[in-house]
């Protein structure tokens, strides 16, 4: 495909993601009916959508319209593509600009600017404060990819030479002492070595930095009551040895779990619901609760353009019942860890004091936030002990 090409796929992309079609079904299906598309242009047209996503708002304002295409224009204008060689109607590409189509230089809305949702505007402003400008700016640009070394196989500095010998290039993160950021090829760690052989995994540098600040020392027994793919368990499982459990409301998000940890060398063990209720309880819970997403949305940002009240009164109760079951599992004198990749306080510090509220015997250790002004996702953490 030319580059062009790509450019005018990715405006139809983005007219059905507009319509409402999830992202990855859009892309998904393009990509089975393109069998013209190599995995280059699968990749550049998937970059081109999620850059445009991330900046769904400034790039309408900026291409004066909300359609794919106008979407586009603003885009590539405001990265100083030159619009006359893309828009030529040429090789599949789009069809040349109409005078009206021309992107505007002028100011923009502020919040159009930051492309912040305007229906959580006011939510991210009163949980981010000062930071609030600098976070929403940050949330425009794609996330760092970061590896996390297991360091019970492998010491970061060993890791980073075997991925060189590959042409990987990472270097060493302060978000954790696990952390590497990739410089270069990052879309080549899934082929090497060190990755099959489970010396390294994709895991964000929060994520890591929050599996370290959790109190595992100690502990013999721990769940990790919202697993999903399991990053935060086979994190703790290489950062301190003990039984790991791993559960999900959705089992078949486990899915990749046991290929994950026999690759790590790790044993995790699954259970379903039925079966976590015949367990006995645990020192350390770790609830990694659903929520907004909104601390990824560099990661995952159509998430920031579905984003709105209902959907954040909707993951509010649904975290609220998640911590009250996960609570029935931490034992006398054990630990509940509270986490979400969140920047809301709703649903960070708010939620465990509502919790709190309600729960007898449970008291605030410590809380802990990132912002992408770290270089990672936003997280929050609770740690909450019972007595
Ligand atoms: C933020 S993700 C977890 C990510 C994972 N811990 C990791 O590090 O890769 C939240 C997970 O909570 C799960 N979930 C949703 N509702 C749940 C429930 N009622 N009980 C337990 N898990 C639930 C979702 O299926 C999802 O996998």
């Amino acid at each position: 495909m030319t580059p062009a090409a790509r450019v005018q796929t990715a405006i139809e992309c983005l007219d059905r993601i507009a319509a409402g079609d999830p992202a990855e079904r859009v892309l998904t299906r393009w990509a089975r009916g393109a069998r013209h598309a190599g995995s280059k242009d699968r990749a550049a047209v998937r970059d081109l959508v999620f850059d445009v996503l991330r900046r769904w708002w400034s790039s309408a304002a900026r291409g004066d319209g909300e359609t794919g295409r106008a979407r586009m224009v603003g885009y590539l204008h405001d990265t100083g593509a030159d619009l006359g060689a893309v828009f030529t109607g040429a090789g599949y590409g789009p069809a040349p600009l109409e005078a009206g189509e021309r992107p505007t230089d002028a100011p923009i809305p502020e919040l159009a600017s930051f492309d912040c949702p305007p229906a959580l505007a006011d939510e991210l402003k009163s949980s981010l404060g000062p930071d609030f400008a600098a976070v929403m700016q940050a949330l425009r640009d794609r996330a760092p990819v970061f590896l996390r070394v297991n360091l019970s196989r492998i010491s970061r500095e060993s890791a980073r030479a075997a991925l060189g010998a590959e042409d990987i290039e990472t270097l060493d993160d302060d978000l954790s002492p696990s952390a590497l950021r990739v410089t270069k090829n990052a879309r080549r760690v899934h082929l090497s070595k060190a990755f099959r052989d489970g010396l390294v995994d994709l895991q964000d540098g929060a994520s890591q930095a929050l599996v370290d600040a959790l109190p595992l020392a100690g502990t013999t027994r721990v769940l990790d009551y919202c697993a999903g793919g399991g990053g935060k368990t086979l994190a703790m499982a290489d950062r301190h040895r003990a039984r790991y459990v791993a559960h999900d409301g959705l089992p078949g998000r486990m899915a990749d779990l046991p290929e994950r940890a026999r690759r790590a060398g790790q044993s995790i063990e699954l259970v379903d619901t039925r079966e976590l209720s015949s367990q006995p309880p645990f020192d350390l819970v770790l609830v990694d609760a659903p929520c907004t997403g909104s601390g990824a949305w560099r990661r995952s940002p159509e998430g920031k353009i579905r984003a709105g009240r209902s959907m954040l009164d909707n993951v509010l109760s649904l975290q609220a019942g998640i911590l009250r079951d996960a609570a029935h599992h931490v034992a006398p004198g054990g630990t509940l860890a509270y986490a979400t990749c969140s920047l809301l306080d709703e649903e960070n510090i708010r939620q465990a004091e509502e919790f709190l509220l309600n729960a007898v015997g449970y008291k605030i250790d410590f809380t802990q936030t990132w912002t992408p002004l770290q270089g990672g996702d936003g997280f929050f953490l609770a740690v909450l002990t019972r007595r």
